[in-house]
């Protein structure tokens, strides 16, 4: 896929730990430049910024003694699309329940962690997404979070079970599933196409 200056469009995955080789084969295979960011020298240039899913602690703690973490919420307020999946819809989050730290903050959701239980309790849901797929796409939760409440800025995109588990809020995607465990490819393209 190409951005608006007609290259091919640049997306970057918050490399420290989590999904992060997964991300990277599936934006391959939408024809989008994708490449593993460590440091904050990496994202410049970058059209968007994916935030995998893995362990919200320690990607955050890594966020923030790196600098990447005040860097990406520089970048993401002048307007740069970002996604978080799982620990990455976390790292998103204005507020988490039962904890009184937040990480980059940006996002107005308001997310419960492991909220279906611990790794046994990780499950695969089939359904459609309204605004992304007709048909049915596997749901992958692993440990994953949901949205508890959402700000009245933020477009809720899917629920399971009245809980929330993919919103938008404006440059900003969050779901609380993995798509890049899954072959569907098209919330990723969804995603490019925020770019
Ligand atoms: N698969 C995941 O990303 C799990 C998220 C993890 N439970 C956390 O709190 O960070």
């Amino acid at each position: 896929m190409r951005s608006g200056d007609g290259d091919y469009m640049k997306i970057g995955v918050v490399a420290f730990q989590g999904a992060v080789r997964e991300h990277i084969e599936m934006l391959k295979k939408i024809e989008v430049q994708a490449f593993p960011v460590k440091k904050r020298e990496e994202l410049f240039g970058v059209d968007g910024l994916i935030l995998p899913g893995g362990e919200s602690t320690v990607i955050g703690k890594f966020l923030r003694d790196s600098g990447l973490g005040d860097e990406i919420v520089k970048l993401v307020k002048n307007g740069m699309p970002i996604w978080g999946t799982c620990a990455g819809m976390i790292l998103l989050a204005k507020h988490i329940v039962n904890q009184d730290y937040v990480h980059l903050g940006l996002m107005d959701i308001k997310v419960k962690r492991n909220a279906y239980g611990g790794q046994l309790e990780s499950f695969v849901a089939r359904k459609p997404v309204p605004g992304i797929s007709k048909r049915p796409l596997e749901l992958v939760f692993i440990r994953a979070p949901y949205a508890e409440k959402v700000g009245t800025g933020v477009d809720v995109i899917l629920e399971l079970d009245g809980k929330v588990v993919a919103a938008k809020q404006d440059n900003m995607l969050a779901t609380a599933f993995h798509p890049e465990l899954t072959e569907d490819e098209s919330f990723h393209k969804y995603f490019a196409e925020m770019i």
